[in-house]
């Protein structure tokens, strides 16, 4: 039995804002009352001045394996995440071969369940290939455990394509996972198209770029009135978009990135290639409006699209490098900084777009406390203030352009199933 005693309780779920403690036993949380008194057979985490909450859950994250397993493996992008206080990770199909059959969603189920760490749901892809032509089997790969469908890493360019992946997914009540981009207008760019750009002879990718297939799927969701969740949405514009179409009823959700909300092209000075990602870091007025949409509620969850790169890959010029940075270990203290120091989000908020939210999204009985459930629990110290250090990550991508950043509000604990896999930093197996 594990108790965990006087700790500030924030689930969303049930609307608690209290101190109380926490009883965990076979798994599950027995109860949830004020003063549980312990006893020898339990094991306790005292609490005091933490906040305890629902385990976290990332519904974009990018694992390498199969394939790629020189950026990162299924087994350290799990302990990244326990690291980082996630419970529960949603991957993305742009492994080599792509999750686009049963074979692969099996195959990482298989591995994920063997290292027992956190959950992990497989994306599958919604073309075959992510070729944007031949749509994937739908019925057949969510049955084997396919949890959404995205092409991430690339947009379906054919509006017709996209079209036929919502009717198709509607007949299994599939969600779509959309990566907006146009590439004949982001072309060669490798940053947001602006001021900075042109100061830095860099080809820009413009804001239009993303926002031009946002308003085609939004309007292909309408018309299909299919379920689609827009994937690291990174303008002001997208963010209004969104806003409209959920007061027509479009069912449509979304999500923005720490990255988006912390940093702007002025990042990319340097031409340090950590600052590469796609979409590109835009501009202090869309962090504005990112925030704004996450306050109320039109930008649903925090996703950290991580994305691990080998450094032999990011040590080259600034065009070469691929685009993406790495996110478990270090989105809760950016999004602890960002948007609750600032008193922007209060706990309730802030725990809602990390563990309530993205599991609703995704249909998963998670993101909440509630006696019976499975006892995934993460616990942040809101005071603790320390610095990113990539030397410590368990990811085995060290593109993050958080290096020797101090922050405050970090995870202390990750608890799955009952067990705890994180304690103060440290991953236990
Ligand atoms: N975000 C990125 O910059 N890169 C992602 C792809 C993606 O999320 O579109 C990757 O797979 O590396
Ligand atoms: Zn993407
Ligand atoms: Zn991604």
């Amino acid at each position: 039995m594990l108790l965990i005693k006087n700790g500030l309780v924030i689930d969303p779920s049930q609307n608690i804002n209290e101190t109380l403690d926490i009883l965990i036993e076979n798994k599950k949380i027995l109860k949830i009352e004020k003063n549980i008194k312990a006893n020898k057979d339990m094991e306790v985490i005292n609490a005091n001045g933490m906040i305890v909450a629902p385990g976290f859950i990332d519904l974009h994250v990018h694992l390498r394996e199969p394939g790629k397993e020189y950026k990162e493996t299924i087994l350290t992008g799990c302990q990244a995440a326990a690291k980082g206080g996630f419970t529960g990770i949603a991957c993305m199909p742009n492994t080599s071969p792509v999750i686009d059959n049963e074979s692969v969603v099996e195959l990482i189920k298989a591995r994920a369940n063997k290292y027992n760490l956190v959950d992990v749901y497989p994306i599958a892809s919604i073309t075959k290939g992510q070729e944007g032509k031949e749509l994937t089997e739908y019925g057949i790969l969510k049955e084997t455990g396919a949890i959404a469908f995205s092409d991430d890493g690339v947009g379906v360019s054919s509006s017709g394509v996209m079209r036929r992946a919502l009717d198709y997914a509607k007949a299994f009540d599939a969600l779509i996972m959309c990566h907006c981009e146009d590439e004949s207008l982001a072309g060669d760019g490798v940053m947001h198209e602006g001021v900075m750009s042109t100061k830095l002879g860099l080809a820009g990718i413009p804001s239009i770029a993303e926002e031009i297939m946002l308003e085609r799927d939004i309007a292909l969701a309408e018309f299909t009135k299919g379920k689609i969740h827009i994937c690291h949405v990174s303008t002001a514009k997208g963010v209004e978009i969104i806003r409209n179409a959920k007061n027509r009823g479009v069912r449509v959700t979304a999500e923005v990135t720490p990255h988006h909300i912390s940093l702007t092209d002025e990042a990319v000075k340097d031409y340090d290639p950590n600052t590469k990602v796609n979409p590109p870091l835009r501009t202090k007025e869309d962090i504005d409006a990112l925030i704004e949409g996450l306050i109320d509620g039109t930008i649903d969850c925090i996703a950290t699209d991580h994305a691990p790169h080998s450094i032999e890959e990011k040590e080259v010029e600034y065009d070469y490098a691929p685009f993406g940075m790495v996110g478990l270990e270090t989105a809760v203290p950016i999004a602890f900084e960002k948007l609750v120091k600032t008193n922007k989000l209060d706990y309730l908020q802030i725990v809602k777009v990390l563990s309530t939210s993205p599991a609703k999204i995704l249909g998963l009985d998670k993101g909440s406390l509630r006696e019976g459930t499975e006892a995934d629990i993460t616990i942040i110290d809101p005071n603790l203030t320390q610095k990113v250090d990539v030397n410590k990550f368990y990811t085995l991508g060290k593109n993050t352009p958080f290096n020797n950043l101090e922050l405050t509000g970090w995870p202390v604990y990750t608890i799955k199933d009952g067990n705890i896999i994180m304690n103060q930093g440290v991953v236990v197996e």
